[in-house]
Parts: structure tokens; C-alpha cells; sequence
């Protein structure tokens, strides 16, 4: 799901104080991230624009932790936060989501962005599954559970009708569903997720700690892709990125980059989202002659809005000529460019056929490429 004039703003102006622990529960570790920033992260390639409310003795916190995000100080009431945060959005839609619930899963995002195009607010929310109790030692009565929900973020609105029900709002509300309601706004209820736990209280750190490295271990995947380009007229190749000197030139649509093109191949692969052909057909005449690097990076900003990183890459050129090893560092530097990775994480290799075949007769370029990506 494309980003489309959607701000997120999360609520970050909290103390905490259920949490204990000296240092602001969203400033602390998770998976050795502070908790806001993983909570920021959760949305990469759903929003276009961030807002992080904050308290303002937390500035030097929140500063190393969400480097270079836009951030105003929030008030004493979760309610005051949200209106200080709202103040900076320019979008039509914002998502409000708590800087404590760092693990909401995707599809809970995506549940309420969808809900979003039918109507003016929408929320994830769980249906209360244990019986309901009234007392405080004893039990002294029971509580009809039916038709009642366990609220979460984000919730997600359109942006001038939400302002216009908080003007209008007076006093604090648990959350922005109760002041949207109060201005007569519908709520949708979208599903909500177990994973999408607030770290409230000391034992929700390790109840956490836990979802997450259930989390990293299970979301790996692997992709390769091979591509063939075929010698023509020219005076240059172009090879991950480089232009290398060659009495032929490779033809294709494109800029014919066919290590490029290989590894573009190799992430759509490792996502199941087809091949290059499906997101930049050749029957296309605005690719013609493109430039491949913009294919590359579409793919990566594609495993970003997934939620994946690239692990690393590893590329191997087939050809007898023209010869790999005195470009190789300029290759793998471009293509560690074009993904936003370490050089260290990047491979370009080459070999030849042993004059077989049609690599070997220097009819053509062939490559082949593994791209291995993690959960962020
Ligand atoms: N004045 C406030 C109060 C809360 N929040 C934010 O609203 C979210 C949900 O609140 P809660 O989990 O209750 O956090 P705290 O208010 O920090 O917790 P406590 O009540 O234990 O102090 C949190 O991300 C919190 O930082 C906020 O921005 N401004
Ligand atoms: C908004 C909220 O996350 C919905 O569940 C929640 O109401 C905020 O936290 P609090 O513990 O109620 O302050």
C-alpha cells in the first residue's frame, strides 16, 4: 500500500509512571532500539510525513533516538499531546499512534488506512474475550463482555474533522476515537492484533523482548534473479551502475544494465512481487533508455514498505569480456549506493564459460544474483 498524503503522529509525551524505570518507557531499549523509534519504524513506506510529540525535558532523548524526525513538545494530557501534534500536520489524513506500542503489526496499519478511504475515522480495537468482573477483593458482580472492544492504536482520521472535534473537546479522553465521537464523527472498527501490545507496566518489556525475536527469526527471506543482454553496437557497457569501456555495447530497452537488472530481479523475487518486467514493462516507451539505478532503488523501497532490509547482496557477471576485476570496487560502491547498504555487504564477482557457449562466444552478458532480506 502506497504512502498518499498521510501523516503519522505519534504520541510520545508520556511519563511513564506505570512503567517505572527512571528512564521514559519509550526512550528505553527493545531489541536494542529505543521503543519510539521502533515505533516509528513500523510505518516506513505508509506515510509521508512523521510528527513526534514529546515532553520537553525528553529533547536530548528523543533527538538521539528519532534523529532528524520534526517534533513538538506535547501537555500534561494525552488528549493536550495530540492537539499540540496535530497543530504541525499538513496532510489531509493522520494516523495517531502511541509511541509505547512499538510492535503493531502491519496489516493492522494497513486495516485502518483502508477504512480511511470509506470514511472520516477509523481504529483498531480487539473484542474482549475474558469474562468481565466488578469488585476489588471479592467479586461483586459480572459484566456483559458482548459488544465491547479493546482499543488500540493507531487511529487513523481525516485531518480537519479531527481538529474541529478536538476544538470543540473539553476536558481529557482516553483516546481521540472518544473525541471524535463526541463531534458525531463515525467511528469504523478495523482488526486489531495481540502482537499490538502498549508497554505499559515493568512486565510488558520482556512480554515484548519476546514478541520481537519471535518476530526476527521468523520474517527471512532469500531472492535470485539471472538476466541475459546481447551484444550490439556501442562503445561502452553498462555494468552495475558503471560504465565500462567495451568495443560493443548491450542492448536493451533500458540502459541494457543487466547486473543491475539481475539484482532488481532478485529482490522482487525474495518479496514474490514478480519481475522487473511487471513493474517497468518494456512496452513502455518511458523506460526507453532509463537508467536502471531507479529500478533498483524502486525494488528496495518496495522491501522497505514491507518492512525488510537488505541483508546483502552477492553478484556474479558471466562473460569473457570486457573484463569485471578493474571495475569490481566501483561497481559494488554503486550498487551499495543504490540499495543504502554497506560496501561490506555487497559482492560483484565474474567468471567466464571457458569459451562455451554463448557467454563464451562473446555473443552476450549473462548474470545471476542472490539478495538475501530481514525483518526491520
Ligand atoms: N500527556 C501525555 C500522556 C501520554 N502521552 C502518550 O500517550 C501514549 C499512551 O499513554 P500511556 O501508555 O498511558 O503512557 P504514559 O502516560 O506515559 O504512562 P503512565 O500513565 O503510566 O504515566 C504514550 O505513548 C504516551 O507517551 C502523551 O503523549 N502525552
Ligand atoms: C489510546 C490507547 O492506546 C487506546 O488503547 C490508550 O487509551 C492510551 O493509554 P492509557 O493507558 O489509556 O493512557
Amino acid at each position: 500500500m502506497a504512502p498518499s498524503d498521510r501523516t503519522l503522529l505519534i504520541v510520545a509525551a508520556g511519563r511513564g509512571t506505570r512503567a517505572g524505570g527512571g528512564l521514559p518507557k519509550q526512550y528505553r531499549p527493545l531489541g536494542g532500539r529505543p521503543i519510539v523509534a521502533r515505533s516509528i519504524q513500523a510505518f516506513d513506506g505508509l506515510v509521508d510525513d512523521v510528527v513526534l510529540v514529546i515532553h520537553p525535558d525528553d529533547k536530548a532523548l528523543a533527538e538521539a533516538a528519532c534523529p532528524g524526525v520534526r517534533m513538538v513538545h506535547g501537555a500534561q494530557t494525552r488528549s493536550g499531546s495530540v492537539r499540540a501534534g496535530l497543530a504541525a500536520v499538513t496532510t489531509d489524513t493522520v494516523l495517531i499512534h502511541d509511541a509505547a506500542r512499538p510492535l503493531v503489526p502491519r496489516h493492522v496499519i494497513e486495516g485502518v488506512i483502508a477504512a480511511l478511504a470509506h470514511g472520516p475515522a477509523a481504529a483498531p480495537a480487539l473484542p474482549v474475550t475474558d469474562a468481565l468482573w466488578r469488585g476489588a477483593t471479592t467479586v461483586e458482580g459480572t459484566q456483559d463482555r458482548s459488544g465491547l472492544w479493546r482499543a488500540q492504536t493507531p487511529q487513523g482520521f481525516h485531518t480537519q474533522p479531527l481538529r474541529a472535534a478536538h476544538a470543540a473537546f473539553e476536558g481529557d479522553a482516553a483516546d481521540d476515537v472518544e473525541v471524535a465521537r463526541a463531534h458525531g464523527l463515525p467511528v469504523v472498527i478495523t482488526p486489531g492484533s495481540d502482537d499490538n501490545l502498549k508497554i505499559t507496566t515493568p512486565g510488558d518489556f520482556d512480554r515484548a523482548e519476546r514478541h520481537m525475536r519471535e518476530r526476527t527469526t521468523m520474517d527471512f527471506r532469500v531472492g535470485n534473479g539471472f538476466d541475459v543482454h546481447r551484444f550490439g553496437d556501442g562503445d561502452h557497457v553498462m555494468l552495475c551502475g558503471v560504465r565500462v569501456p567495451h568495443g560493443r555495447g548491450l542492448q536493451g530497452h533500458s540502459d541494457a544494465d543487466v547486473g543491475l537488472h539481475t539484482i532488481t530481479d532478485a529482490v522482487y523475487g525474495a518479496l514474490a512481487e514478480g519481475d522487473i518486467g511487471t513493474h517497468f514493462p518494456p512496452s513502455d516507451p518511458q523506460w526507453k533508455g532509463a537508467e536502471s539505478g531507479q529500478f533498483l532503488r524502486h525494488a528496495v523501497d518496495l522491501a522497505a514498505s514491507r518492512g525488510f532490509a537488505i541483508a546483502n547482496v552477492d553478484c556474479t557477471l558471466i562473460c569473457e569480456m570486457p573484463k569485471i576485476g578493474p571495475h569490481a570496487a566501483a561497481m559494488r560502491g554503486r550498487v551499495a549506493d543504490l540499495m543504502g547498504l554497506e560496501v561490506d555487504r555487497v559482492s560483484v564477482k565474474a567468471t567466464t564459460t571457458e569459451r562455451l557457449g554463448f557467454a563464451g562466444r562473446g555473443e552476450g552478458i549473462a548474470c545471476q544474483a542472490t539478495v538475501a532480506l530481514v525483518s526491520k
